[in-house]
């Protein structure tokens, strides 16, 4: 079959042999996949030119790298909020975070670490053991070989089943590392095929590999920020995807069976790039949010404090990291912790702040305003608890 075949292994069990990349019989561009690739395109320039033409754009990709975080974390399972990480990376000392957010913490750290290699490194086998090392650090799953492919074989289904009862059933060892070895070859190819669309078939090939024994749909989705990273079309890792692919789940691994099962590739594709042309759409908007945003809250602080400098540093910092500590405020200022005080209390009291530990000691504030921006794309965050 044009996406592979499913072979009997020796231990009686069927396994998925991948066929190589690009599928052959060639994509099927039709009228209706050229025009989902072509708005996804449109809709991923402009999100890339917001970031070009807005000042001061580093300050926001945090946020954004931690939105993308949260949510491909939680398709995983993962039950921290995007408010969890924001407090634990303040104050990593505080007792009260599930169990889980250093699963999120570590995909913050996967995705910074692809960003800073990839001008030094190709996106590459060796590139994604790096980043599942980081993914999996020291939490669950850390038994499960952090940073190797997997030597043993593996299967998706529900909890409990068998490699007998399996949903699916990945390449054996030895077969898959001559799929990866074609899908690192595939990657490097930047004259076949439009990127895009190599995008989801760099996706769909590495989940149906499944080469690393926990972490491969977190990898996979983190595969997608730094192939659009590597090529230029995002000069900023702008694009939560998985934002989509959560809100679809069912259909994401339905999509994904489909290939398998029927050499399916088109259904996925157009999945696939109508969610990069909702997320871009998506993204762009919150871009300028945040940006009209600074500029009201500048001019706020500007006729509302006297002698706003330091407000104003505490105002970009908050951008990158708007839960804080009031030792963090002084920090920033560079000033007295009585003055950072002072400053914290000013903007709390102009509604800019909020203390979100209720506590007498030990108080976080946070840029509540911008915060919201990111919470509003999680409806479930806003009662306290994630889906
Ligand atoms: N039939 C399927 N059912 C579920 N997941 C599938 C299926 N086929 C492929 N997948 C992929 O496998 C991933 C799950 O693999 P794994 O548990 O190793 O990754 P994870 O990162 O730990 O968890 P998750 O991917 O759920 O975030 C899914 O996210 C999806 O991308």
């Amino acid at each position: 079959m044009r996406s592979g075949s499913y072979v009997k292994q020796p231990t009686d069990y069927r396994a998925f042999i991948p066929a190589n990349l690009p599928p052959d019989p060639a994509i099927n561009l039709d009228a209706e996949l050229l025009k989902l690739l072509s708005d996804a395109d449109r809709a991923l320039g402009r999100l890339d030119g917001v970031a070009t033409v807005l000042p001061n754009p580093d300050l926001f990709v945090a946020m954004f790298v931690r939105q993308e975080a949260v949510l491909s974390s939680q398709i995983e399972g993962t039950q921290s909020t995007l408010q969890d990480i924001l407090a634990y990376e303040a104050d990593s000392e505080q007792t009260t975070q599930p169990g889980d957010v250093e699963e999120v913490v570590n995909y913050v750290a996967a995705m910074n670490h692809g960003l800073r290699r990839l001008p030094e490194l190709p996106l590459s086998l060796r590139l994604m053991k790096e980043i599942h090392e980081k993914l999996l650090h020291g939490v669950r799953g850390s038994e499960w070989s952090p940073g190797d492919f997997r030597k043993s074989q593996n299967w998706i289904g529900p909890q409990g089943c068998t490699l007998a009862t399996a949903d699916f059933v990945p390449p054996p060892p030895h077969e898959m590392m001559q799929a990866l070895d074609n899908l690192e070859h595939f990657i490097h190819d930047r004259e076949s095929l439009p990127v895009l669309i190599q995008c989801g078939l760099i996706h769909a090939q590495f989940e149906t590999v499944h080469p690393f024994l926990d972490g491969n749909g977190r990898v996979g989705r983190l595969l997608i920020t730094f192939l659009l990273c590597e090529r230029e079309i995002l000069q900023r890792p702008l694009l939560y995807l998985s934002y989509y692919l959560k809100a679809r789940k069912a259909e994401y691994y339905d999509r994904l069976m489909a290939i398998r099962i029927s050499g399916d590739w088109e259904s996925w594709l157009k999945f696939f790039l109508r969610g990069v042309y909702e997320v871009s759409i998506s993204a762009t908007n919150v871009a300028r949010q945040i940006m009209e945003m600074r500029e009201q809250h500048r001019h706020l602080i500007s006729t509302e404090i006297t002698a706003a400098a330091n407000a104003h540093k505490l105002l970009d910092h908050m951008f990158e990291k708007p839960t804080f500590s009031i030792n963090q405020a002084k920090d920033v200022m560079g000033c007295a912790f009585a003055t950072a005080s002072s400053v914290v209390e000013r903007l709390e009291k102009m509604g800019l702040l909020r203390e979100i530990t209720g506590q007498e000691r030990n108080r976080l504030y946070q840029y509540q305003p911008y915060v919201s921006v990111f919470q509003k794309l999680m409806p479930a965050e806003e009662e306290g608890k994630s889906a």
